[in-house]
């Protein structure tokens, strides 16, 4: 342990380096001068910018622009502004807290001791160019996150460093001054853990460099692995070790890859906000945030009225007693599944030889080229063309034959009616396009012949123009239509099964599939498949900019997603990070125990990492939630003590309201500074809202699927709404046999438990849920008012 003296030593050298930190500051203000106020934004319009490339995914070479190239479009005097304003805000965060850990290593060969100092960035001393300070990030800093005192060593460029640790030491510096200071052995110090853990809960996610430990490390600086899948327990850093994996990339390879190379998929909009503060906390530029429904309405919200995940998990939570309920659970599974993928994967070869749909091009009424006439055109072309190109050249030919079709409408009724209804500055653009053509020679309308061919070809292009724009688009393929014949043309449906095993309820399916399409409307399980055959068909619309994709909640995931994702990031390498306990969607999930993710991504490029330790709820909460599950015994808890759970059953909604209520304030007076109350479905949420808000002292928060900022306080969430965010204290509305009891509805009340941090406590409209009565009774509380009037 340290002494006096050595924490007065430690203490001599932060002053010294936050001396020089300051100096280094005075300089970089002014250089930075007139940009310091400048705010690196997240990108929100990204799926806008985007290339899009009509041919295959593997093609990647032929993408013409990508963000990649955007960004270089910056100038150098920009980027060396935008470099010179990023280290500032570096050096202005290191002035207070300039480290967080120090290893002594004496390098074998030599028998000079290193001290190294661990921050959030690098700084060197002025004159020496020592470092003072290294990044967490820096090779040598991987001996404080995966060594122990003793032998140990670290990967360079230039290869293994081996030697011994001498000392391994955790610093908490608030303003430049030492609060603790402990050594540690093989993990990062239990002690300072302990302190960051037992905190209060924030508004915003915090970054955990100066903790992480061993395991959470393998995931951070991963970089072999083109598809690494993270499965680990509710509440064992998966989205902070992704986050900081996202600033360990940026400075590995900062060189080369940028903030906008990299996307984070987050289960919903709130979630975003609540984890956008960690990367410029750690000073760096936050990478795209989105959400894959966000991207599905940008690509095909236009053509149907698509259902969000949400919707379709109310459905499935609260109408049990729709007669069509079985059938559409089914389809929901199956048209999730890779049998579906093959499916689909089967249509698009039986395509390229037979059963291509078009839309004839129409004009007033009149048909320009039949859908029979394209689909004769478009299998003359030779079959080993494949379908994207043929349908370029498709497009090629349409075009000619518009032009051709307007020729033969110059001289048309119409077009002389629309003349004598030009305006003036249609007369002009007229004029001009004359005066073009006639290039110097006389330019007056004075030849009525000339004139009135001028205006009607310019008449004929203009309302021409959308239908060419049509064309251009690839609209003339009937992707509706083609998609719909998978469940009404039984021949399609013979062709493409064959060797699939259809789920029982085929038939209802189907029925119910074609109705809702008619009614121009998506189910949120036919949104992805929809648009695999579309883009498999028309090429699918890559992303040869983005690096990394980082995929959070992963177990919200289908299969048929993930093998989505593969093909419209073809460069980059996936992280996807999940936990089979909280896979609470009704379709089958990437991450269940026989995992179809190598299948997907082929094993020899993936790499599976288990996290078992559970961080963020005490001892009592972790044992009492694990042991709701099946395979729970694997989940370890981090040593934070707290109290038992309690569970409270009642038989009077207002009693157990009331009680609620009383205990609400209890916690509130307690200082408790993020309370849920967690329900189980958006109307639950909404009624008890109604009842209870403006019953509190404090205002609270109902809290929605378009609800964007995460806060503290009292807040009211469905369950599914509070995955992957936490609070300090958990009251479950409703943990009764009647809300949860189920097989499926049991990840939804773990996932609903395990938010808590620091209490948990659920309410009970009669008898439990049977997921509680599987627990053992020593591992909570239990209070019964059975007798209330
Ligand atoms: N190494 C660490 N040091 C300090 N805190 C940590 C560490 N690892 C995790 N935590 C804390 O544990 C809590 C849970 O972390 P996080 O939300 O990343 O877990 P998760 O695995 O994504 O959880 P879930 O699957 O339940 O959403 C957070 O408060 C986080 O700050």
């Amino acid at each position: 342990m340290s002494t006096d003296n050595e924490w007065q030593l430690e203490q001599e050298r932060v002053d010294e380096v936050t001396t020089q930190i300051r100096q280094a500051i005075e300089k970089l203000e002014k250089e930075v001068g007139s940009v310091r106020g400048e705010v690196v934004e997240m990108r929100k319009d990204f799926w806008d910018e985007v290339t899009i490339n009509f041919s295959e995914a593997d093609d990647v070479g032929e993408t013409s622009t990508n963000l990649r190239q955007q960004s270089e479009v910056l100038s150098e005097r920009e980027r060396s502004h935008k470099n010179t304003f990023q280290a500032l805000s570096k050096m202005n965060k290191l002035v207070s807290n300039p480290y967080f850990g120090r290893i002594d290593f004496i390098e074998e060969g030599s028998k000079e001791k290193e001290s190294i100092y661990l921050g959030i960035a690098s700084f060197l001393s002025e004159k020496e160019q020592d470092f003072l300070v290294y990044d967490w990030r820096a090779p040598i800093s991987n001996l404080y996150y995966d060594g122990a005192p003793g032998h140990s060593s670290y990967d360079t460029p230039s290869g293994l460093i081996e030697g011994e640790i001498t000392l391994k030491r955790q610093f908490t510096i608030r303003d430049a001054d030492i609060k603790f200071m402990f050594d540690t052995g093989v993990t990062i110090g239990d002690q300072l853990l302990q302190a960051v853990l037992s905190r209060s809960s924030d508004a915003t996610m915090k970054s955990i460099v100066a903790t992480i430990q061993k395991e959470q490390n393998q995931i951070i600086r991963n970089d072999k692995s083109k598809y690494l899948i993270v499965q680990g327990a509710a509440g064992s850093g998966k989205t902070s070790a992704a986050l900081q994996r996202v600033a360990y990339l940026l400075y590995k390879d900062r060189e080369h890859l940028k903030a906008d190379q990299m996307i984070l998929f987050s289960p919903n909009p709130m979630f975003n906000s609540y984890v956008s503060t960690v990367l410029p906390e750690l000073g760096e530029e936050n990478m795209i945030q989105t959400t894959f429904q966000e991207y599905l309405e940008r690509r095909i919200g236009r053509e149907y009225q698509l259902e969000d995940p949400f919707v379709q998990l109310e459905y499935v939570l609260s109408q049990k007693d729709d007669p069509s309920y079985e059938a559409r659970i089914q389809g929901i599974e199956f048209k999730s599944s890779p049998s579906f993928l093959t499916m689909i994967t089967k249509y698009r070869e039986m395509l390229a030889e037979k059963g291509m749909m078009f839309r004839p091009l129409r004009f007033l009424g009149k048909e320009v080229v039949s859908a029979e006439q394209i689909r004769i055109k478009f299998y003359e072309y030779d079959q080993s063309i494949r379908i994207a190109n043929r349908l370029e050249l498709l497009k090629d030919w349409l075009l000619k034959e518009l032009s051709l079709f307007g020729k033969s409408e110059l001289n048309a009724p119409w077009v002389d009616e629309q003349i004598q209804l030009l305006s003036k500055e249609d007369y002009h653009r007229a004029y001009q396009r004359l005066k073009r053509k006639q290039q110097g020679k006389k330019e007056t309308f004075d030849d009525y012949d000339l004139e009135r061919e001028i205006l009607a070809k310019m008449v004929v292009s203009d309302r021409l123009k959308p239908l060419r724009k049509w064309v251009k688009a690839i609209r003339f393929v009937d992707t509706k239509k083609l998609y719909r014949a998978i469940f009404n043309d039984p021949e399609v449906l013979s062709f493409i099964s064959s060797g699939v095993n259809l789920p029982a309820a085929w038939e209802e399916i189907s029925r119910f599939t074609t109705d809702q399409l008619q009614a121009q409307e998506l189910a949120y399980e036919d949104t992805t498949p929809f648009l695999y055959l579309k883009d498999s068909l028309l090429g699918f619309r890559i992303f040869t900019g983005i690096r990394h994709v980082i995929i959070d909640e992963a177990q919200d995931y289908s299969p048929f997603q993930l093998a989505f994702f593969k093909r419209i990031f073809p460069r980059a390498k996936i992280t996807a990070l999940g936990d089979f306990n909280q896979a609470i969607y009704a379709h089958s999930s990437v991450l269940q125990a026989a995992s179809p993710l190598g299948e997907i991504f082929g094993t020899e490029s993936t790499e599976v990492i288990r996290l078992t330790r559970s961080y963020r709820s005490t001892k009592e909460i972790v044992e009492f939630t694990k042991a709701m599950l099946p395979n729970g015994e694997e989940i370890v808890p981090f040593n934070r003590e707290g109290e038992l759970p309690a569970v409270h059953e009642f038989t009077q909604s207002g009693k157990m309201e009331e009680a609620i209520h009383h205990q609400l304030e209890q916690l509130i007076s307690e200082g408790y500074e993020s309370i849920a109350v967690i329900c189980k479905t958006a109307d639950q949420s909404k009624d008890v809202y109604e009842r209870m808000s403006n019953k509190l002292s404090i205002p609270s928060k109902l809290v929605k699927k378009t609800t964007l900022g995460f806060d503290k306080g009292v807040q009211i969430i469905p369950a599914y709404l509070a995955k992957g965010v936490e609070f300090d204290a958990v009251i479950i509305y409703d943990g009764s046999k009647e809300m949860y009891a189920a097989e499926s509805e049991r990840k939804l009340f773990y996932t609903a438990c395990t938010r808590a941090m620091h209490l948990l406590d659920i309410y009970s409209l009669g008898p439990v849920s049977p997921f509680i009565a599987d627990v053992p009774s020593e591992k909570y509380k239990r209070s019964k008012e059975l007798q209330s009037q």
